[in-house]
């Protein structure tokens, strides 16, 4: 048997994920990232959904070269023409159509009968078939759809061109022996099932988002959809990073693997941490903190005594930990190794910058961890933007018996400095109300959060913001030693985002 394809959709379903929102550089360094981790196709985005996503999926397309780049369309010939628009010039062009097949989805949301359904998907099947050599079909909810029915869909579609047939659990229903037996059934009950591959797409409403994918593949799927981090609409979408070490640690049960380079899961996992702001539960399967960590006696004692008493996963397996920790006296030679095996790709000019950067820590901290360092990367990207504004200093006066008072000095477009002060009920909001004088915004703050990236009392503290705006709203993460630092820092991200977005929509429109 062949190795499951790792279809990855973080970009797209993990981006629905209530709260996230990255932006076009966030996109274009995780789909690098997706790449160098062996991932074999890569769902960008919906081109048709905005301009964002648009330029997103196209420059994606046009930059990666060994991952194929798919995108999402609904049976619309709009959709299809803006993935088309898209994706023409990525070296394998493959685009990803869907359309429910559920009653309740066809009746109360599509508003059509099942044939209409059936003659839908074959139309826009065929018409994306013109365009694209690789046609994915998804019956939507498929895990709630008449088995007869989605059988008669697939023989359609796949003799419309497609040459993929995905059958998502999308609202996360299914257990694990139903979905097993959903694609044993349609593998023995379509006759032109071999023309086709099966995918199977599993939310994670009743967590089993990841034994729902595993049970697939045992009933005959061959590529699975999934986020890193399990990120996605509602409770999630199955983790990548658990299926692709699930398939691996149990390759005699499973009888395959993936292409997938378990030692690039650790740092996948924290960058779309990072760039999502969504924490890595502890306890989470491979990328948690206490994934490999063991508490009690008698698991130590068996540790010591033989790891495998223990421990079926090594960190090592999934690049968790690092054999060279770096401090204050390390020099430039272990600095640079550890940065290219962190995937650091700069220029000479910046790497010097991020040593400078790693000094000034290393001089407050005891040891700089790998989340350090990519807490350092991602802070030197961000310096890549337009950064309308940036921090220059910050002083807080406060006392038990005093109201806190912020002063703070910007530097505004590169050259102008300003500064202002002013009080708030505690320090953070003394800062904040210096911060909207200086910027002159009206942002209502609609969530704060500070998570320290590393353990002890000398670890970096990250901030992340969210900013309100009338309808719109922007994230923000900052990064520094101190914590009121990191929340200048964090609502400045979110102001100069907030700034970035508001000229791109004023920049002439290229969709289609
Ligand atoms: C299961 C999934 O995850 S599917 C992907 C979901 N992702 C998203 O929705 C994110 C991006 N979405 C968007 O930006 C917007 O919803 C858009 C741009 C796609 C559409 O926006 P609008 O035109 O304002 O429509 P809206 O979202 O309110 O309603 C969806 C419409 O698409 C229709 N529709 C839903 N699925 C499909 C489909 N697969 N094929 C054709 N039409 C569909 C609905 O029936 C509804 O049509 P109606 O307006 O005739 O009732
Ligand atoms: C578009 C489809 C595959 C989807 O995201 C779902 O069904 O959850």
């Amino acid at each position: 048997m062949g190795k499951v394809k790792i279809f990855d959709t973080t970009l797209r379903d993990g981006e629905q994920s209530p709260g996230i929102n990255l932006n076009h550089k966030e996109k274009l360094d995780i789909a690098f990232q997706l790449e160098r981790l062996g991932v074999d196709i890569i769902e960008a985005g919906f081109p048709a959904s905005s301009q964002g996503d648009f330029q997103s999926v196209k420059d994606i397309a046009t930059q990666i070269k060994n991952s194929s780049i798919t995108g999402l369309a609904r049976s619309k010939k709009e959709d299809i023409d803006a993935c088309w628009e898209a994706l023409k010039q990525s070296a394998e062009p493959r685009i990803h159509v869907f359309l429910a097949t559920s009653p309740i989805h066809m009746q109360y949301k599509l508003k059509l009968t099942p044939e209409q359904v059936v003659e839908r998907a074959v139309e826009s099947v065929k018409y994306a078939a013109k365009k694209f050599p690789y046609v994915q079909f998804s019956a939507e909810d498929a895990s709630r759809s008449d088995w007869t029915f989605l059988a008669r869909i697939i023989e359609a579609t796949i003799d419309a061109g497609a040459s993929v047939i995905n059958l998502p659990d999308t609202v996360g229903y299914g257990m694990p022996k139903e979905i097993s037996e959903l694609f044993e059934y349609m593998t023995k009950n379509v006759p032109n099932i071999d023309r086709a591959i099966l995918s199977t797409h599993n939310h994670d409403d009743l967590g089993m988002g990841v034994a729902n994918s595993l049970a697939a593949v045992q009933g005959g799927a061959r590529q699975v959809e999934c986020t890193i981090n399990g990120i996605g609409e509602r409770a999630g979408n199955a983790s990548l990073e658990e299926i692709a070490v699930g398939l691996h640690i149990r390759s005699d049960f499973y009888k395959t693997g993936t292409n997938i380079q378990l030692n690039e899961l650790k740092r996948t996992s924290a960058l779309v941490s990072r760039y999502t702001s969504m924490p890595i539960p502890k306890n989470k399967a491979v990328v948690g903190s206490n994934a490999f960590a063991h508490e009690s006696g008698i698991h130590q004692d068996g540790m010591l005594k033989h790891k495998e008493t223990y421990e079926i996963i090594t960190p090592e397996l999934v690049g968790a930990t690092s054999s060279n920790p770096l401090g204050k006296h390390s020099g430039r030679h272990a600095f640079q190794e550890k940065m290219k095996e962190l995937g650091f790709k700069g220029t000479a000019d910046e790497l010097n910058q991020l040593f400078q950067s790693f000094k000034t820590l290393a001089d407050k901290k005891k040891t700089v961890t790998e989340d350090d360092l990519y807490a350092l990367m991602i802070d030197q990207g961000e310096d890549e933007q337009v950064q309308t504004y940036s921090l220059q200093a910050l002083q807080v006066s406060y006392g038990t018996n005093q109201t806190p008072t912020a002063t703070i000095k910007l530097v505004k477009s590169g050259d102008k400095e300003i500064t202002e002060a002013s009080t708030g009920s505690g320090s953070v909001e003394a800062i904040y109300n210096t911060l909207a004088k200086l910027t002159d915004y009206e942002y209502r703050l609609t969530d704060y959060r500070i998570q320290s990236i590393t353990e002890g009392e000398d670890s970096l503290a990250e901030v992340h913001v969210k900013l309100s705006k009338e309808e719109q709203s922007q994230s923000g993460r900052g990064v520094a030693h101190d914590v009121l630092e990191a929340s200048a820092k964090a609502y400045l991200h979110a102001v100069n985002r907030m700034l970035n977005e508001e000229k791109r929509k004023k920049e002439p429109s290229t969709v289609g």
